[in-house]
């Protein structure tokens, strides 16, 4: 017989499990596309506890789809091949040595990484690239610094998106773990595209509800590296007014989250994922931590 002790004490866990009822009512067979980033896979409890809450995700009726970052990992292994990592706009020159060691950390660890501690919790996870199935082709990227064009070497601009196989492995209730590397359109070769880019245009394509992005601070910060005040919420066009002062990872960052919210995604968020459980908190709560992003017309602050 149940004692009237472990009754009470068990009360408060069925109070926080209804809490969250009119999360899991709103998010129900929902695709929400999470981008890890490199900056944010700091140690083992945090990368086992990103498996465990996109686990929880799926267990509790969305489709998660994980997008990985790699940066610091490919850079650390350039070192150890002896090249150089230089960043022009925010985008690693990406020469055709330096793209083998790039598709060899992408795909080969990072990604095979993050398959291993999901599927910890059960056949789930399956890991891609966007070469697969065309899931995403692209072009060289050309960007302009200072009204010049520059070439950054194997760097792909993504031209389209298939989502027929991320699609077929939702259907099939698997967790997709897709790396941020293209297909070419033009050369049989591959390219280097940022992981925030390729999530955002994942999201957008799928239609995702949600696109969140897990980084190494607390979300965009009004006056970086001056303060840090975050800011929790702007439109659209609030963010788009922001851009040109936006430096180094954020650019990529802030460009996906509004490239998301322009092409249908309902919220694009930043978020620290050096904060244990950040998706579960920001997903099932209303505390939303890190910085929020939505069309315009949804309320301005
Ligand atoms: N306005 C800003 N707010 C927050 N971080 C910023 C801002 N501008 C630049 N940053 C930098 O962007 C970094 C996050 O981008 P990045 O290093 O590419 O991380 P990730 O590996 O998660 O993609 C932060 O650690 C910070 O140094
Ligand atoms: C073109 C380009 O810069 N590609 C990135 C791809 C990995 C990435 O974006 O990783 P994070 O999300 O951890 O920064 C790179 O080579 O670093």
């Amino acid at each position: 017989m149940t004692s009237p002790t472990r009754k009470h004490t068990a009360l408060p866990k069925a109070q926080i499990l209804i809490e969250a009822l009119p999360w899991l009512t709103r998010h129900h067979g929902r695709t929400v596309v999470i981008k890890f980033g490199g900056n944010a896979m700091v140690d083992e409890d945090l990368k086992a506890a990103f498996a465990q809450d996109v686990v929880f995700l799926r267990h509790a009726g969305l489709k998660p789809v994980v997008v990985h970052g790699g940066g610091p990992q490919i850079s650390a292994a350039l070192d150890r091949h002896g090249l150089v990592s230089e960043f022009k706009a925010g985008l690693r020159v990406t020469t055709p040595e330096a793209m083998d060691v790039v598709r060899m950390v992408l795909a080969g660890q990072v990604q095979r990484e993050l398959v291993g501690l999901l599927n910890q919790h059960g056949p789930l996870a399956v890991g891609l690239t966007g070469e697969d199935a065309h899931t995403i082709t692209a072009t060289k990227h050309r960007p302009r610094i200072d009204g010049e064009t520059v070439d950054i070497g194997r760097v792909g601009e993504i031209t389209s998106i298939d989502t027929g196989a991320i699609e077929a492995l939702l259907a099939d209730g698997r967790i997709p773990v897709v790396s941020s590397i293209a297909r070419s359109q033009d050369d049989g070769h591959v390219y280097n595209v940022n992981a925030d880019t390729a999530a955002a245009a994942l999201a957008a394509a799928l239609g995702a509800e949600t696109l969140m992005v897990l980084t190494d601070v607390e979300g965009l910060y009004e006056d970086w590296p001056r303060s840090d005040e975050v800011i929790s919420r702007l439109t659209a066009t609030q963010l788009e007014k922001l851009l040109p002062d936006l430096s180094s990872g954020m650019v990529p960052k802030m460009e996906g989250c509004l490239h998301a919210v322009r092409n249908g995604v309902n919220t694009a968020r930043v978020i620290d994922g050096r904060v244990q459980h950040s998706i579960l908190l920001e997903i099932f709560t209303d505390e939303g931590i890190g910085t929020m992003v939505v069309p315009d017309g949804q309320g301005e602050q």
